[in-house]
């Protein structure tokens, strides 16, 4: 049994603190929010996030972020990426030198264009930062349904250490030592899941929804290579299976927000909508600088873009997608002389 301390109290917090519990670990959550330990602690649901979801007696809720971190083999971080920096750097004081922290979130920050374990590891140099990601709604996993994730770590120590932790008969976790990549296709598949709403808010139908897809993932693959992705992680869960997930869920809170979008809202009322945060509004600005950065062509999030902070017509944008030079899908074999 280990003990472990969940930072934030949202949905995905809450969930894997459910799933950490019923492996047999004890587990106490922080929350920035002294409504939400007070809620969690007396009515035992989350009942606007995980309705229904039954939340054990014995699992201790609280503001106090010492008593959360101290003594704990791992933490997990769960509060959305506009916010990993400022609670890392709350945290740091805390901190044992090489505990585990394994982040659950999925972004980049805007201005320094850094992942959210890079982030970690600048705030909290003394940490061992690790994460999780994959398709894993967490209404899904609160109520037990069969998930698959993976776990990223610097080693492989700390990777199969955390993949025993979180691993059950319903909750399958793999390893792998690329952490960029995993955090790549987390944070801009959010994107394309916008755009995947905005199409289904527009009336489009299944065929635009599998080009996104398509499209949408050979884009997040082609920068996350050329900035040092392994490309399995683009092909394997926590690429094209997040995207999968996230463009078609209806939890999905991206896909969501882009729906509303899609059917005339403006991006600050869709958010307003969905109560939750939806990250692939702050993700999308850092992806179309890294675009700039490392020289690749990113159509479809380039169109996100303007639609969210341009007011550009999401018709037009899909217009302009379809209407684009014409070309080759790609360029893997090469043609016949005749
Ligand atoms: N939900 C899901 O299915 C999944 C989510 N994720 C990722 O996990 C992360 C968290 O998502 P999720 O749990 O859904 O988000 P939620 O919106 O459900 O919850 C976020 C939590 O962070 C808290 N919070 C708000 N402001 C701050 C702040 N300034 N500092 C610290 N904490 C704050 C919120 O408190 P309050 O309620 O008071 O605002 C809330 O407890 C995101 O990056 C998301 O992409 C990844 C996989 C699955
Ligand atoms: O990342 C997720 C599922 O794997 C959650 O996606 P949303 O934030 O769009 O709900």
């Amino acid at each position: 049994m280990a003990k472990v301390g969940i930072m934030g109290a949202g949905s995905w917090g809450t969930a894997l603190a459910l799933l950490l519990y019923k492996n047999g670990h004890e587990v106490a959550v922080w929350s920035i929010s002294k409504e939400e330990v007070e809620m969690l602690s007396t009515k035992r649901e989350h009942a606007s996030k995980l309705p229904g979801v039954k939340i054990p007696e014995d699992m201790e809720f609280t503001t106090d972020m010492e008593a959360v971190i101290k003594g704990k083999d791992f933490l997990v971080l769960a509060v959305p990426s506009p916010f990993t920096r400022s609670t890392a750097r709350s945290m740091k004081p805390f901190v044992a030198d090489g505990q585990i922290i394994v982040d659950v979130s999925k972004g980049i920050e805007e201005t320094t264009l850094m992942t959210l374990s890079q982030q970690i590891e600048e705030e909290i140099p003394q940490a061992d930062v690790a994460v999780l990601s994959g398709p894993s709604h967490a209404e899904e996993v609160g109520r037990g349904l069969p998930t698959s994730v993976v776990i990223g770590a610097r080693t492989k120590g700390t990777a199969e250490y955390l993949q025993k932790m979180f691993m059950n008969e319903v909750f399958r976790v793999y390893t792998s030592p690329d952490m960029l990549g995993m955090e790549l296709g987390g944070s801009l598949k959010n994107v394309i899941a916008l755009a995947a709403g905005i199409a289904d808010g527009l009336g489009y139908g299944d065929n635009t929804k599998a080009a996104l897809i398509t499209r949408g993932i050979a884009e997040i693959a082609r920068l996350g290579v050329k900035m040092g992705g392994a490309v399995e992680s683009f092909t394997g869960l926590t690429g094209i299976g997040d995207l999968i997930v996230t463009c078609a869920s209806q939890h999905s809170r991206n896909r969501k927000a882009g729906y509303l979008i899609g059917q005339g809202m403006s991006m600050q009322a869709a958010m307003d909508e969905v109560k939750m945060v939806v990250e692939g509004v702050y993700s999308t600005k850092a992806a179309v600088k890294l675009g700039e950065k490392y020289d690749v062509a990113l159509p479809i999030i380039g169109e996100v873009n303007k639609v969210l902070f341009e007011n550009k017509d999401p018709r037009e944008a899909v217009n302009e997608l379809m209407l684009r030079d014409s070309k080759a899908e790609h360029s893997a074999l090469p043609w016949k002389e005749m």
